[in-house]
């Protein structure tokens, strides 16, 4: 990158390569060189972008030996989560772009099918890498153009249900695919649960530089015609040893564990299995999160996730906080409300710091659970606890609690269980893209029979919501917020319950009502605050319930007005569809009043600030500013 050689960041070998190809013709020694360049590089972009890190850093020397050895892109390389994959990005081709990560226009901070070749499966989930590995290989088994299936997977990741029920299938199929289990001892928490002690076991008792054990098992990979090739493959297989019965039983074989960051264990490794493995094969390597960078392998969580920081000393370079954040105010009022009810409990799955619940279990570690990346199964559990009296508080992001859906459906809702959800993220979160945005929770939640559901539209209402959650015991009940930072209003001593199914009169106004649902209430009032400067102030009010709806102040706002807008921070299919449906049933429509629901665009917002995405959603002041004016017939000049 620079040209002076005193340059810490200086990157000669690295400066030229564009593609994996240019690995093949490097050395040993010279691979090594390069993963210490490709460090500095990934350490060096991710301090001008912020991003995931600790990931990122522990894959380094996998990165280079994948693609040193396997052939990208006709072999498939599929990295779970894809929070890991920057050093990836960089041997692809994309390292003119790296510091564009996550940013709008720039590369997504996830693999992404359309973004490159190399990319062969999007992510942004976790544990979904090998059944996507899966299919590739039985693609190519049925005669698809493509190679070997490489899924790289963390321990945290491979904790979640999806990955063992893909395993159990690549074991029956049998046939030839590889699963590089990157085992970090560490999820975004440290792991939970028994695989995690099993995987800790494993290298345990079989210690990396158990030489002897190492090249012990690795005959059984390979056909019998190859006996001879496998004596010699056993040297080459220096400081592996084998054990694995979990995954042996799942019909794997299990090679390992070996040193994740010692390119002279993994390219032998790597090349003895491309040249002779028949059947699946799982590769056990044990690494080390943020390696490599002292301020990133000193935080408890490995670095995972970082704002912009100074290179030299690792300080994040956050903006001062104006108020405090959603999640923070619902950990503050669970705790209140646990306080006065030693039946509330609280659930995460993997997501303890995320969602406030590590300040939970702090002051009642045993009422609260986390259930590692599990989420049908959080929900699940929490269905069990409501049936057994307890009062569960299931926090989930809203894009994860999609993976959870049958169960909020079968196990929840039909039983009438009374599981509270607490829904953070909702909305679009902003760098992390659409594979994050809590676009659909309205949606899904509200269309179940019985389901309660409410969205804050500031930290105060959620304040409310938390208290009226506890309160509600006739059934499940849903409440959502956003990602970020409060609106700065005045904060209640305590939560008060709300009347369930009950909105609320923010302003009168005239002609024009506005019926917002969650918070952008906020950009609701800023347009009103330009529309009374034209002498066209509308009537605002705020939903507070998509369900059940409340019916008299819609009747209302109808009655009062020539037209009603709805505004939400969700897809179609969501609040406006209720308010459209009532209308629609009271024959509303017939008289021809005017209606319009604000949603989220039909199509995947890439990411992007949350501001610059709601502006592409066309959902922030001065556009529901012209959504008035337009619905009111008043002309007005084209903005940019
Ligand atoms: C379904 C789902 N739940 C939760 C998350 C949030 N999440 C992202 S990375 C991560 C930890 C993954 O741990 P691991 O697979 O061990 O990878 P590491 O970060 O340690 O490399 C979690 C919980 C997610 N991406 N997807
Ligand atoms: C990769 C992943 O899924 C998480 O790390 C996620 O990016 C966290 O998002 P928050 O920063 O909103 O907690
Ligand atoms: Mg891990």
């Amino acid at each position: 990158m620079s040209d002076n050689p005193n340059d810490q960041t200086a990157t000669p070998l690295l400066d030229k390569v564009r593609l994996p190809s240019d690995l093949k013709g490097l050395s040993d020694p010279e691979l090594k060189t390069l993963a210490t360049e490709l460090r500095a590089e990934t350490i060096s972009a991710v301090s001008q972008t912020g991003g995931h890190l600790g990931a990122g850093l522990g894959v380094v020397e996998l990165t280079v030996a994948l693609h040193a050895v396997f052939d990208a892109p006709r072999d498939k390389i599929v990295w779970d989560v894809g929070h890991q994959c920057y050093p990836h990005k960089i041997l692809t081709g994309r390292r003119d772009r790296i510091r564009t990560l996550r940013t709008k226009g720039g590369l997504s901070g996830f693999t992404k099918r359309s973004e490159s070749p190399y990319d062969p499966f999007g992510a942004g989930h976790s544990s979904t890498s090998i059944s996507a590995a899966t299919g590739f290989t039985m693609g190519r088994e049925l005669g698809a153009e493509t190679g070997d299936a490489i899924a790289v997977i963390g321990d945290g990741a491979m904790s979640g249900g999806m990955a063992f029920e893909a395993m159990n299938h690549a074991g029956h199929l049998g046939k030839r695919m590889f699963v590089v289990l990157n085992d970090n001892e560490m999820s975004i928490a440290p792991p939970v649960g028994a695989l995690s002690s099993y995987l800790t076991r494993l290298y345990s008792e079989a210690p990396l530089q158990d030489l002897k054990s190492a090249a012990k098992g690795a005959v059984g990979l390979l056909p019998v015609p190859f006996q001879e090739g496998a004596r010699r493959a056993k040297e080459m297989l220096k400081g592996i040893a084998m054990g694995g019965t979990l995954f042996e039983e799942l019909g794997f074989s299990y090679v390992g564990p070996v040193d994740g960051h010692d390119l002279d264990q993994l390219l032998p490794l790597l090349r003895t299995l491309k040249a002779r493995a028949t059947g699946p094969v799982l590769i056990h390597a044990v690494t080390k999160k943020g390696k490599g960078y002292g301020p990133a392998e000193n935080r408890p969580d490995g670095g995972h996730a970082t704002a912009k920081f100074d290179l030299s000393t690792g300080e994040q370079k956050k903006s001062p906080s104006n108020a405090p954040s959603y999640t923070k105010v619902f950990a503050e009022s669970l705790i209140k409300e646990a306080a006065k009810d030693e039946k509330i409990v609280g659930i995460t799955a993997a997501m303890p710091d995320g969602t406030g619940l590590k300040q939970f279990a702090g002051v009642y570690p045993r009422r609260c659970f986390d259930v590692g990346i599990a989420e049908q199964h959080a929900v699940t559990f929490s269905a069990g606890l409501a049936a057994s009296g307890m009062k569960p508080f299931c926090a989930i992001y809203s894009t994860f609690l999609q993976r959870g859906y049958d169960q909020i459906v079968h196990d929840v809702a039909i039983q009438r269980l009374p599981v509270r959800f607490a829904i953070d993220r909702a909305g679009l979160v902003g760098a992390d893209g659409a594979t994050h945005a809590g676009s659909f929770d309205v949606g899904f939640m509200s269309s179940l029979p019985g389901m309660v559901v409410m969205a804050a539209a500031d930290e105060a209402e959620l304040v409310h919501m938390v208290a009226t959650a506890a309160a509600h015991d006739e059934g499940p009940i849903a409440f959502r917020y956003p990602r970020g930072e409060g609106m700065g209003v005045d904060m209640p001593e305590e939560g008060v319950p709300l009347e369930i199914g009950k909105g609320r009169m923010i302003a009168e106004g005239a002609r024009v009502a506005i019926l917002s649902y969650g918070t952008r209430l906020a950009e609701v009032l800023k347009a009103r605050e330009a529309l009374q400067a034209r002498g066209l102030a509308p009537t605002v009010a705020d939903a507070r319930f998509v369900k059940p709806l409340d019916t008299d102040l819609i009747d209302r706002l109808v009655a009062e007005h020539e037209a009603l807008i709805c505004i939400e921070e969700g897809a179609i299919g969501g609040f406006g569809s209720h308010v459209a449906q009532y209308l629609s049933d009271q024959g509303v429509f017939d008289h021809g009043f005017k209606f319009r629901s604000m949603v989220l665009p039909d199509t995947f917002i890439d990411h992007a600030s949350p501001e610059d995405m709601y502006h592409s959603a066309g959902m922030d002041a001065p556009q529901i500013e012209a959504k008035v004016l337009e619905l009111l017939g008043v002309a007005v000049a084209k903005r940019a």
